[in-house]
């Protein structure tokens, strides 16, 4: 865990690089596109905690339609820099048999911890497999899958605020930034 002051450092040497209101129009955005696509099909929406909590929280209101909600807990970083191995905590289970899923994540950087959670959600017998994810990061290597709905492009440097951790710190600030280079 950090420490207070290395918390604060972190921040106050960090680059800003997308506003609290550029934050709420693309979700407001994403909600909206959500809505066109998969407002009949009554999906059931899948959380990936922790990272995703904030923008399921601020997304799930601006989607007036049917839905059902659940979470699956993974975790690729662990409060690291550099990702991992997937470790697997609350798995998708059965509810998802048959339902249009949506799956919301707060950023898809290689891809693999989404392409591990659809291969998941498809052999448990899914109809159909959605993604939304409120941030993509730009990187040079091609990645396993493409989301549906993608937020805002991030740069290939490490990023947190909207939910997103920097060594479990700082979810919980309303607006984008970048680690120092
Ligand atoms: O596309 P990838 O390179 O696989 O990385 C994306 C994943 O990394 C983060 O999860 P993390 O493992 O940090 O767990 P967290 O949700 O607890 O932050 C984020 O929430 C994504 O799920
Ligand atoms: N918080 C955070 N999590 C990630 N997971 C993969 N890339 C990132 C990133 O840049 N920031």
């Amino acid at each position: 865990m950090l420490t207070y002051p290395q918390a604060q450092q972190i921040l106050e040497t960090a680059e800003l690089i997308y506003s609290e209101r550029t934050v709420a129009q693309t979700v407001h955005r994403m909600a909206r596109d959500i809505t066109q696509q998969l407002s009949q099909q009554q999906p059931l929406v899948l959380c990936v905690m922790g990272g995703a909590v904030v923008f399921t929280g601020h997304l799930l209101p601006q989607l007036h339609f049917p839905l059902d909600f659940d979470y699956l807990h993974l975790s690729r970083y662990n409060k690291q820099l550099q990702g991992g191995e997937i470790q697997w905590r609350v798995e998708p289970g059965e509810s998802v048999k048959d339902r249009v899923v949506l799956v919301l994540d707060d950023i898809l950087d290689q891809g693999l911890t989404l392409a591990a959670i659809r291969d998941k959600v498809l052999k448990n017998g899914a109809r159909a497999f959605y993604s939304a994810v409120f941030a993509e990061k730009e990187t040079s290597k091609p990645k396993p899958l493409q989301a549906d709905f993608v937020g805002l492009i991030v740069p290939d440097r490490y990023v947190f605020g909207f939910g997103m951790d920097i060594h479990g710190a700082w979810r919980n600030l309303p607006a984008v930034y970048a680690v120092k280079d």
